[in-house]
């Protein structure tokens, strides 16, 4: 199993006091934990330039009117070969529950402490609640709070998220349940729309990626950033590709989401009428290759709080993770190997620090591991 110096896992620190990161304490701190201190190659860069991406009507391309069709197509494709982000207006989410799902954040995250554990993260898991990931890593820690939960699109799971959040919060997150099992079923379906758009941009009609992803088993989380009175040391998400197959963010009036596109660091201006879209790893590897899951990072501010949403959409646990026959010929051959999600799921949960390289590492790993 790899394990460089740079993806090592919970080592060698047992001597030492547990380090905590309780939000309330640490946001008003000026002396930050050398753990949470990033070294000087990967620290945050002041005022990012603005990263333009495609604004993808997703109205007018739902409405089929073969002219937006053409272009949202063109303009994505263009997108996804490049770097792998863009924006989606007219999405049709409903503004409100967005806002509620905001809201219904804030009351989780304002909790104190002791009280977000009840929904603690596991060692080897990735859902519930972890500060920071103190426990997990030992440097490089992220300056940030998350929430963690399946969602899964099966006709049987139509109140897992309400359930597990009741199970884990206690009865009074019944409300908190109702709203984020409604955001889930409102990202999967949108995801499901822009499965229809990716395909007929790969040239591979609009049914293939919508029909594989329709019993999706994906991943929901809440990033929630504390100030941080030093914010040029730290990062609140470091530098990553997000191993999942497409991520639907929506990010509040803050900003702080960054991508490294042409050698440099540069900024997606928040908007709240619209997700920010992107390709992860796995669905770089059912593109063979095509489209790029680019790496991303989140930096914080010294004086407010910042929230994003992120739905990681993932495919029912048995399909095989392979491109259709369209994408593979005799210029293109297969650039990743089969697998399934689960399997590299448990290679960024148990044995590698996820960043800009995981599809590769795991790819090599599966690869030596079969051969
Ligand atoms: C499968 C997952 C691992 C992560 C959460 C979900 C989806 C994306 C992953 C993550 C966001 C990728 C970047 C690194 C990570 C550690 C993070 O910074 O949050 C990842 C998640 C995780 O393991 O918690
Ligand atoms: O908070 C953000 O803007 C980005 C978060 C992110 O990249 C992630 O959760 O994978
Ligand atoms: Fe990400």
């Amino acid at each position: 199993m790899p394990q460089s110096p740079k993806n090592q896992h919970k080592d060698d620190d047992s001597q030492k006091p547990p380090l905590v990161f309780d939000a309330s304490v640490l946001r008003h701190q000026s002396n930050i934990p050398a753990q949470f201190i990033w070294p000087d190659h990967e620290k945050p860069c002041a005022n990012a330039p603005e990263f333009q991406v495609p604004h993808i009507d997703l109205g007018s391309f739902l409405s089929d009117d073969p002219v937006a069709v053409n272009e949202a197509s063109r303009l994505v494709g263009e997108a996804c070969r490049k770097h792998g982000f863009f924006l989606v207006v007219n999405h049709g989410v409903n503004p409100k529950l967005i806002a509620q799902a905001h809201l219904y954040m804030d009351d989780f995250f304002e909790l104190a402490l002791s009280q977000k554990q009840r929904a603690q993260r596991k060692a080897g898991e990735h859902c519930g609640y972890a500060s920071s990931f103190t426990g997990r890593f030992s440097t490089k820690l992220p300056w940030k709070e998350t929430l963690s939960f399946r969602y899964s699109a099966e006709a049987n799971s139509s109140t897992a998220v309400q359930d597990y959040l009741c199970n884990v919060m206690g009865e009074n997150f019944k409300q908190f349940g109702k709203i984020y099992q409604e955001y889930c079923e409102a990202m999967s379906t949108l995801s499901l729309g822009i499965m229809e758009l990716l395909g007929i941009s790969l040239g591979v009609g609009k049914s293939h990626f919508k029909e594989f992803f329709e019993e999706n088993e994906s991943i929901m989380r809440l990033n929630y950033y504390p100030p941080c009175q030093k914010p040029d040391l730290t990062l609140g998400t470091g530098p990553h590709c997000d191993p999942t197959s497409l991520t639907i963010l929506h990010q509040d009036q803050v900003g702080g989401l960054q991508v490294f596109v042409d050698d440099e660091w540069r900024a997606i201006s928040p908007n709240f009428n619209a997700f920010v879209v992107n390709i992860g790893d796995t669905f770089m590897a059912l593109s063979n290759g095509r489209y790029k899951s680019c790496l991303h990072r989140a930096v914080v501010n010294s004086h407010v709080t910042r929230k994003s949403l992120a739905f990681f959409l993932c495919p029912r646990n048995d399909k095989v993770v392979r491109p259709p026959s369209e994408l593979v010929d005799s210029l293109s051959t297969r650039v990743y190997p089969d697998f399934t999600w689960p399997l590299l799921l448990e290679f960024t949960q148990k044995h590698y620090r996820a960043d800009m390289n995981t599809l590769q590492v795991f790819s090599n790993w599966l690869q030596q591991k079969s051969g």
